[in-house]
C-alpha cells in the first residue's frame, strides 16, 4: 500500500543545505499499523509530508496505492499534532468534519450519518454543535480524528499527534487509534517520539537513524493483537521490546557526527 524507495529529501535555500532523509526505503503492506520513532530531527515529519504529497522529493520514489504520489493522494488522511491549528475556529464541530466530505461531493444526509458515526466512533457523540475552542486538547485531537476517519481514507497518517495533551488523555487516544483503525482497516503510519508508545500501537516499529537518514531497524512487534495500557506494558515482551529500541535510537544519537 505505501512503497518507499531510497527516498532522499535536501531542504535549500538561504545558502544552508539540510539533508532531512538520506536514503530510506519501506514498505507497508495494506491494513498494518506501523510506527516510524528515531532521534530528533531525523526527518519523521519530511518522511510523512513527502507521502501526503505535501512535498516533493529530492530523489527516490513514493507510492500510495500503487501510484506515485505527485500530490496529496486520494484517500488519504493525515492527524496533525496541533490540533489547535487542524480544526477551524469559527466552524463548529460537525461542521468542521463535514468540510472533506463536502468536496468530495457527499450528499448532505449521507454526510449527517457520516459525522454522526465518526464522532460516536470517537466517543464525542454529544458534541457535534459545539466549537472546538470550547472542547478540551484532547476531545479536539478526537474532532481531529473523526473528521480522518469521515474522509473514509484507505491511509492515515499521524504525525504525532498526542504529543501535546496529558499522559491520561494520550493513553485513551492511544487506545482509540488503535480502535479506530481495527474497526475501519486503514492502513497507518504512525510517527512518534515516543518509545513506549510506538511499541504499544504498532504491528511493527521502523527505527531511522540520524541524518543522513536511512533505516536502522525495521522491527516487528509480536505482542498479541489485543493490548491493555496496564497489561501490556507491564508485560516481559513489552519490556524486553522498548529497551531494544531505546537502545538503537541511543546508538543512532551518539553516532549522529558533531552530537
Ligand atoms: N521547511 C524546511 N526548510 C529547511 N529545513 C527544514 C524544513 N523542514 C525541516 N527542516 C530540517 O530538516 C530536518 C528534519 O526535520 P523533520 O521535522 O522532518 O524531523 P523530525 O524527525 O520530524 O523532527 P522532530 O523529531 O524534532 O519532530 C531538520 O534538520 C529540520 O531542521
Amino acid at each position: 500500500m505505501l512503497e518507499i524507495r531510497s527516498l532522499r529529501k535536501v531542504y535549500g535555500g538561504h545558502g544552508r543545505q539540510v539533508e532531512a532523509l538520506g536514503d530510506v526505503t519501506l514498505t507497508v503492506p495494506e491494513g498494518q499499523f506501523v510506527c516510524v520513532v528515531g532521534p530528533s530531527g531525523c526527518g519523521k515529519t519530511t518522511l510523512l509530508r513527502c507521502l501526503g504529497g505535501l512535498l516533493a522529493p529530492t530523489s527516490g520514489e513514493v507510492e500510495v496505492a500503487g501510484q506515485p504520489v505527485t500530490g496529496p493522494p486520494d484517500g488519504l488522511a493525515i492527524v496533525f499534532q496541533e490540533y489547535g491549528r487542524s480544526l477551524f475556529p469559527w466552524l463548529r464541530v460537525a461542521e468542521n468534519i463535514e468540510l472533506p466530505l463536502k468536496s468530495k461531493g457527499v450528499g448532505r444526509a449521507e454526510r449527517r450519518r457520516i459525522v454522526d458515526e465518526s464522532l460516536t466512533a470517537v466517543g464525542l457523540g454529544d458534541a457535534a454543535k459545539a466549537y472546538p475552542w470550547q472542547l478540551s486538547g484532547g476531545m479536539q485531537q478526537r474532532v481531529a480524528i473523526a473528521r480522518a476517519i469521515a474522509f473514509q481514507p484507505k491511509v492515515l497518517l499521524m504525525d504525532e499527534p498526542f504529543a501535546a495533551v496529558d499522559a491520561q488523555t494520550r493513553a485513551d487516544l492511544e487506545d482509540l487509534a488503535r480502535t479506530v483503525w481495527q474497526r475501519f482497516g486503514m492502513t497507518v503510519l504512525f510517527v512518534t517520539h515516543d518509545i513506549d508508545e510506538a511499541v504499544y500501537l504498532g504491528q511493527r516499529v521502523v527505527m531511522l537513524s540520524a541524518s543522513p537518514t536511512r533505516v536502522l531497524e525495521d522491527l516487528d512487534i509480536d505482542l498479541p493483537d489485543k493490548r491493555d495500557q496496564l497489561a501490556t506494558r507491564s508485560g516481559t515482551r513489552f519490556a524486553e521490546l522498548r529497551s531494544h529500541v531505546y537502545s538503537r535510537i541511543q546508538e543512532a544519537k551518539i553516532a549522529r557526527p558533531g552530537s
